[in-house]
């Protein structure tokens, strides 16, 4: 691998829900629509799949392979990057989840630190990710860096002492905290063509300016128009519209954590929003409370003009 001849992951990239059956099933049927709706009314053109937003966690490992085919192969001529996210408690099932990533055509792969037996140290850490990477050593490799969910609180910066030499497939990080700080420190400190994806959408403003390439993201799967103006207009040197969007967003968020916002919440804003039809959440997340997501999704229109 060359890595200068690589392409970086940027943009927006939308971390995808699983669409389930009344059944609570895996449904694939809904996978061609969703990236359809993606691309034609999002402008999003790259997907993170079986995330945390992906409710990975609460899916078995034959389902994730099932995702990530379903997802790889619909992606084909419509996509431009799909990364799939292979972490697991277990080692092994971590393996075979990045084997079978590449075997399906993945163009990366990411994995968060387990947290049931914590890695107490980077170096643990570091450990266990080179085990995951070297079951795909043909495949960009990211570490999925969520401290909040995982309770793992290693600095994302230690991490990447001396990882490329243990790592030849690394590539950077996503990087879904808000300490700003230990980002920094982790672009400031690496080689340009690794690329950082920022996964905190209320704060994608603070992240893009610390120098992140892209962002990855639950709300880029509905409102990610609004966020390709923002970063757009921060290219441009527009600040002020890019905050101004920012700061919409960060309305909009702020009503929605008020009410309870999580993946069951969020799941239900995807369905009103974009009219597909991805079910509920499974277990142990419920489903969202009956007009929780109505609410939001008022607050967003009045908000929010359609792209
Ligand atoms: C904790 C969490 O779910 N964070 C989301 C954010 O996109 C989050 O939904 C958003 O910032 C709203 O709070 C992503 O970072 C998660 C993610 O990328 C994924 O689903 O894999």
């Amino acid at each position: 691998m060359d890595p200068s001849a690589e392409k970086k992951l940027t943009g927006l990239i939308a971390a995808t829900f699983t669409p389930f059956t009344a059944q609570g099933e895996v449904n694939l049927e809904e996978i061609g629509p969703y990236i359809d709706y993606l691309t034609e009314k999002q402008g999003v053109n790259g997907i993170f799949v079986n995330g945390t937003t992906g409710e990975s966690m609460s899916l078995s490992v034959a389902e994730r392979k099932l995702l990530a085919e379903e997802w790889c192969q619909k992606a084909k001529g419509k996509l431009d990057q799909v990364i799939v996210h292979v972490g697991c408690l277990s080692l092994k099932e971590a393996k075979e989840l990045a084997a079978h990533a590449a075997q399906v055509g993945a163009d990366a792969i990411a994995a968060m630190a387990p947290f049931f037996f914590k890695p107490r140290t980077a170096g643990a850490l570091r450990s266990f990710l080179q085990e995951v990477a070297s079951a795909a050593p043909t495949l960009p490799f990211f570490y999925y860096h969520i401290p909040a969910v995982t309770g793992v609180t290693v600095p994302a910066r230690d991490l990447l002492e001396g990882i490329q030499e243990l790592i030849p497939s690394f590539r950077g990080v996503k990087f879904s905290g808000t300490d700003l700080m230990d980002f920094g420190q982790c672009i400031s400190s690496s080689p340009p063509h690794w690329s950082f994806l920022y996964g905190v959408d209320e704060q994608l403003l603070a992240g893009l300016v610390m120098g992140a390439d892209g962002a990855v993201g639950s709300t880029y799967n509905y409102a990610g128009c609004h966020f390709n103006q923002l970063m757009s207009a921060l290219k441009d040197g527009h600040v002020d519209q890019a905050r101004k969007i920012q700061f919409k967003m960060q309305q909009v968020l702020s009503y929605a954590m008020k009410l309870g916002f999580d993946v069951g919440v969020n799941k239900q804003l995807m369905n009103e929003l974009s009219g597909l039809n991805l079910g509920a959440p499974r277990l142990p997340v419920t489903p969202c409370p009956p007009d929780a997501a109505g609410l939001i999704v008022k607050k967003y229109h009045q908000i929010f003009t359609d792209c």
